[in-house]
């Protein structure tokens, strides 16, 4: 099917969609942005009621709900020191998942589902920015190797069902994510939350100083979760190929430029301690988003904008004070 087949891609708004992950990040704010979009049918479990590494609770579930419609937002996520402490879990468990879901979606008729993948699944040292078709072209970072091979795994699954079943599976690759309803695990969350917290938490006790880890060198691109809803939707809606996606914000900067940011945002007015016993990770990860703008979206959402509404959200629902 052409991207531009217009007739063929249509979602109907009543249509039947299963969310699955909607009390994280991303699901949270697909769930958000389907609904602001008119969608009236979206079906949602939590990770309570519906296990998604255990086969048999995923058939079952397919058999009886039919979705026809599904956005798997469901994952183990992390930031650095997870990816690197717990790879078993995050090979394993991302497995799981993504095998369990694409495959019965396919089994009970699901007419199209997108799955999410990350910019990890690139190599560490690939030519920026970095375009699609860089997958698979030299060794990737290894902090986050096995959860880049699961996430690399699920592409070409989505594609072998595509090519074998002539299935509607596309695969979008989204930057690293922030915004409302994200982890701010103090060791296990991403770099934007775990900051947050830390300097909320020094502002709040009085202290002089905040540790940051690593040398503050390393670029990364960060793009509001709110864009990538409305990325996701707008592909689900106008794409549909082989190829996955790449999704930025096409801006990056420095993780001594982050901290500084969010430091300013939060009002800590202390200094910054970097630990340099902490890994960097990969050097750079900005991705070539012209796929995406071809098709015809741009994210809205500038960092700090999205930084401040963030902070705005953590002071308001966290009760880590
Ligand atoms: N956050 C980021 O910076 C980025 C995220 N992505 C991708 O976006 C997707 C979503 O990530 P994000 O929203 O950040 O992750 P979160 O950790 O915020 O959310 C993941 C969701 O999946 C659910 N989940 C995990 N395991 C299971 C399970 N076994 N059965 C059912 N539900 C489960 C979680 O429920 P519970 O919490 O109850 O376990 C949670 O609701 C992932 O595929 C990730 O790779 C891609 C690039 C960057
Ligand atoms: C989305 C993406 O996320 C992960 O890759 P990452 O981009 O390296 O993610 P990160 O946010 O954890 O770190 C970014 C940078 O920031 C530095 N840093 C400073 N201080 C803190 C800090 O306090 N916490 C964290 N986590 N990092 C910190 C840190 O040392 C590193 O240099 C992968 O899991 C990967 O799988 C993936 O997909």
């Amino acid at each position: 099917m052409a991207a531009t087949d217009a007739a063929a891609l249509k979602v109907d708004k009543s249509a039947k969609i299963f969310v699955a992950g909607h009390r994280g990040l991303v699901g949270s704010a697909v769930v958000r942005c389907l609904r602001s979009a008119g969608y009236t049918n979206i079906i949602l479990r939590s990770h309570s009621e519906l296990d998604l590494t255990i086969q048999s609770a995923v058939k079952t579930f397919f058999s009886i709900e039919k979705p026809q419609y599904v956005i798997l937002a469901a994952a183990k996520v992390g930031g650095i020191h997870a990816n690197a402490t717990y790879p078993a879990d995050f090979i394993t468990i991302n497995l799981q998942i993504q095998t369990n879901v694409i495959d019965s979606a396919y089994r009970y008729g699901v007419k199209k589902l997108m799955f999410l993948g990350s910019s990890c699944i690139y190599p560490k040292n690939a030519l920026q920015p970095i375009s699609e078709s860089a997958l698979l072209t030299g060794p990737l970072e290894h902090t986050n190797e096995w959860y880049a091979i699961a996430k690399i795994a699920g592409i070409k699954m989505c594609q072998a069902y595509r090519i074998q079943y002539k299935w509607d599976a596309i695969s979008a690759m989204p930057t690293n994510l922030y915004g409302p309803n994200d982890n701010f695990h103090p060791e296990n969350a991403h770099v934007l939350p775990a900051l947050m917290r830390r300097f909320h938490e020094a502002k709040v006790s009085g202290a002089k100083e905040v540790v940051v880890w690593g040398s503050g060198s390393p670029l990364r691109e960060f793009l509001h979760v709110d864009d990538l809803a409305d990325a996701v939707v707008f592909l689900l809606e106008n794409y549909s190929g082989l190829g996955h996606v790449n999704v930025g914000s096409g801006k990056e900067v420095s993780i001594k430029e982050l901290a500084e940011l969010v430091k300013e945002v939060v009002g800590f007015e202390g200094a910054l301690v970097w630990d340099g016993s902490k890994p960097d990770g990969t050097p750079r990860k900005l991705m070539d988003n012209s796929t995406l703008a071809k098709l015809g979206w741009e994210p809205k959402i500038s960092l700090r904008d999205g930084v401040v509404g963030t902070y705005e959200w953590y002071v308001k629902y966290t009760k880590q004070q």
